[in-house]
């Protein structure tokens, strides 16, 4: 189903675990901030909606979107002496296509580190980075018509940090 017929911001809290005793991690890239500033205020604000106590969430930023496998691998690594271990980890980018192929290499490099992460590591890693063709696309999806990609990736977060949870 296309992000056109599904809007990013729907969700029914009847559906989804009390977010009140998770740690959250969330790095955000600097690239095309107006767009990733947007992205981490849906995905905080869901959070909190769902539960989530405010000093339970830890944010990072990086430069750009291909810096997020890095910082989601030390931020999973990162013992919060007042708290432990993190129980979920977003990464959040804008990347938007240019005039040359480096848009192909930033978004499949970024993919494939997310998912080496999640497939070594055991804190997952909600995959909140925009590939789109332009600013207009990215605006559609931190809060415009299409709804907020932050969001959706905040109740994905709580469902795997869940999940984890339950299958320890
Ligand atoms: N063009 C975009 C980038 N490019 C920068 C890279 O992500 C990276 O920071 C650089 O290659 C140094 O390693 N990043 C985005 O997040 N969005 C873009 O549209
Ligand atoms: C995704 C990118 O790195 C891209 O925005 C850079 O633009 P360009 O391909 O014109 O150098």
């Amino acid at each position: 189903m296309a992000t056109a017929n599904h809007n990013l911001s729907n969700y029914d809290k009847a559906t989804i675990p009390n977010a009140k005793d998770f740690r959250f991690g969330i790095v955000v890239s600097e690239w095309n901030d107006n767009i990733t500033e947007g992205l981490w205020q849906g995905a905080f604000e869901a959070l909190i909606d769902c539960g989530a106590i405010k000093q339970n969430i830890v944010r990072w930023n990086v430069p750009g979107t291909f810096e997020l496998t890095y910082g989601a691998a030390r931020m999973s690594k990162s013992i919060y002496a007042d708290s432990g271990m993190l129980d979920a980890i977003i990464v959040i980018g804008c990347v938007i296509q240019g005039e040359t192929k480096h848009f192909d290499f930033v978004c499949e490099g970024v993919t494939q580190g997310i998912k080496d992460l999640n497939l070594k590591g055991d804190i997952p890693v909600i995959f909140c980075v925009l590939t789109d063709n332009n600013m207009q696309q990215s605006i559609d999806r931190s809060g415009g018509k299409h709804g907020n990609k932050g969001t959706e990736a905040a109740i994905a977060a709580i469902k795997m940090a869940a999940l984890r949870k339950e299958t320890v």
